[in-house]
């Protein structure tokens, strides 16, 4: 059996250059994970057969992207192997933090492995971009400005730092605030150092602020304690901090209704830092002290 994590990614900016021909969107976004997510463990089995335990309220098996995923693979390389999936979920759904594309990538790379198809990262990522466009970030595992629909990706080094992220409570479909006639799809595509110089801003928040109040008062008083974003499409906002004691300061005062966590930014996804766990040889137990 493996267990690995599937972690939340933040978008912390977002600009929208245009719309497409096939209904999706071009965009600019700077992508980092967080030391938070959905955990998922894997076991193998020798039919076909994939079991996915707990299902998602609201969500038909055949529609989870985990099982999405696997079956993907299945097809893709004819593998007649089957396997026990436990997903543990933490993140919101519709919360922008790209829990259901992260399940996704990370039921790819543990199956790739434990059914041992062989296939590369690029491969890997090329088929998660059928399953969304988030899923190829998470399979490539590196902080990244992205662009395309968000899976043209430029590895890059912001600043880790301490986050507060907030949830106000209610989903927003993603697929809702693309088709919304009033969203701002009319900015520049400028380079990478010219976005990283410039203020980060999500193109999407002034919308999402206008069609759902509660996100809007919840930033509004999340604005009081640090600077802070809407992440994705929302619902999520994430503030920054220097330190996690002053995030755990701000958490403890937020608004009723609200939930959130506290999470650390990192450039390498924590579903390669446990592969590489994985791949270390245990420590020998009879090493002279
Ligand atoms: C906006 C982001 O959250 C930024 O990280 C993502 O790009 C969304 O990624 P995702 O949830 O994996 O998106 P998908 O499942 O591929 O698409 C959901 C819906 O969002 C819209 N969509 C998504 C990504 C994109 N670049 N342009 C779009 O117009 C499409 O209408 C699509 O039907
Ligand atoms: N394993 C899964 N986890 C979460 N959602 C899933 C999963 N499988 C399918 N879904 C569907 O995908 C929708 C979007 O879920 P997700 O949590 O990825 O949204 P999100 O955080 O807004 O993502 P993004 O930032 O990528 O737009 C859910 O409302 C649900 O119907």
């Amino acid at each position: 059996m493996i267990v690995l994590p599937a972690p939340a990614k933040l978008n912390l900016f977002l600009y929208i250059t245009g719309r497409r021909n096939d209904g999706y969107h071009n965009l600019q976004t700077l992508f980092q994970f967080l030391d938070h997510g959905d955990s998922l463990s894997f076991e193998p089995a020798a039919d076909g057969h994939l079991l996915l335990e707990p299902a998602l309220p609201g969500v038909e098996q055949e529609h989870n992207l985990v099982i999405k995923a696997a079956r993907l693979l299945q097809s893709k390389t004819g593998c007649t192997k089957g396997a026990r999936i436990r997903l543990t979920k933490r993140l919101p759904m519709g919360g922008g933090l790209g829990g259901g594309s992260s399940d996704a990538a990370t039921t790819l790379v543990a199956l790739n492995r434990l059914w041992q198809l062989g296939l590369s990262q690029e491969q890997l990522a090329r088929l998660g971009r059928r399953l969304g466009a988030d899923v190829p970030v998470f399979v490539r595992g590196q902080a990244a400005f992205a662009e395309g629909v968000g899976d043209i990706l430029t590895p890059a080094h912001p600043p880790e730092p301490w986050y507060l992220v907030l949830n106000p409570g209610i989903e927003v479909a993603t697929a809702a605030v693309f088709t919304d006639p009033e969203l701002h799809r009319a900015s520049p595509a400028l380079s990478l150092a010219q976005r990283l110089s410039l203020p980060w801003e999500n193109d999407c928040e002034p919308l999402v602020k206008k069609r759902h109040p509660e996100v809007a008062k919840l930033l509004g008083w999340l604005l009081e304690y640090a600077p802070s974003r809407m992440t994705g499409t929302g619902a999520c906002i994430f503030a920054t901090f220097d330190s996690r004691e002053a995030a755990e300061n701000a958490l403890a005062r937020a608004p009723e209704g609200s939930t959130g966590f506290i999470a650390k930014g990192c450039n390498i996804s924590p579903l390669f830092t446990a592969l590489r766990q994985l791949d270390e040889p245990a420590p020998s137990s009879n090493t002279a002290t």
